[in-house]
């Protein structure tokens, strides 16, 4: 993984790339994922390659576990924390359209804490420990009631996070665009690995 340059992006984070498929725009920001566009409900597939071929050892060991048999991921996203820049990540939801209920972080290098969130209960926040060499599931009601963020405050040394994340009911069996989901995730699983530009992982404030 290191062996690939970072890219700025928002909040002092810095992302990972593996080749430029499409022009870096307004935000520096790029995913292992198909290209979508969130607010208009599109998505190109043309782009996409498959996840890289580094983490397909890590997704087979996921799928090992009880909680995560049925795990497909479509899309990683590696983020790069240091406190010099003040990396954070604000509150958010990942969107619902495309991704599915299971966000699943593998959090390396240094200890930390995601942070839960709700509009309605200002001043309430539930810091869950992410501990080095640590992977967290966040779904359910934490995924899909709170709000999650990194705070600056808990960004101690360097940070990978690497985010990997799963199709929503829309795009499975039975629902309005399985043929997509289908193509998506057999590419997924090619584990090719060319990175995609774009704002993938576009969150929900
Ligand atoms: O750094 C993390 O653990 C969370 C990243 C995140 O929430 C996101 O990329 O949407
Ligand atoms: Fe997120």
């Amino acid at each position: 993984m290191e062996a690939t340059p970072w890219v700025n992006s928002q909040s002092g984070r810095r992302k990972q790339v593996v080749a430029f498929v499409f022009t870096i725009k307004e935000e520096l920001s790029f995913d292992y994922g198909p290209k979508a566009n969130f607010k208009k409900k599109k998505l190109k597939l043309g782009c996409f390659n498959g996840l890289p071929a580094f983490c397909k050892t890590l997704v087979e060991r996921m799928q090992r576990t009880e909680q995560l048999r049925d795990f497909v991921p479509v899309e990683l996203c590696d983020l790069e924390y240091v406190p010099d820049r003040g990396s954070a990540i604000d509150p958010h939801f990942d969107d619902f359209w495309l991704w599915g209920e299971r966000l699943v972080t593998l959090n390396l290098l240094s200890d930390t804490y995601l942070t839960l969130s709700k509009d309605d209960q200002p001043g309430v926040e539930v810091l869950v420990p992410m501990p080095r060499k640590s992977l967290i599931i966040v779904s359910g009601p934490a995924r899909f009631q709170w709000k999650h963020a990194i705070k600056r405050d808990h960004i101690q040394s360097r940070r990978i996070a690497m985010t990997f994340r799963e199709l929503a009911p829309e795009f499975l069996e039975g629902g309005p665009q399985e043929d997509t989901g289908r193509k998506m995730i057999d590419l997924a699983k090619t584990f090719r690995g060319v990175a995609v530009g774009g704002q993938l992982s576009l969150i929900q404030s």
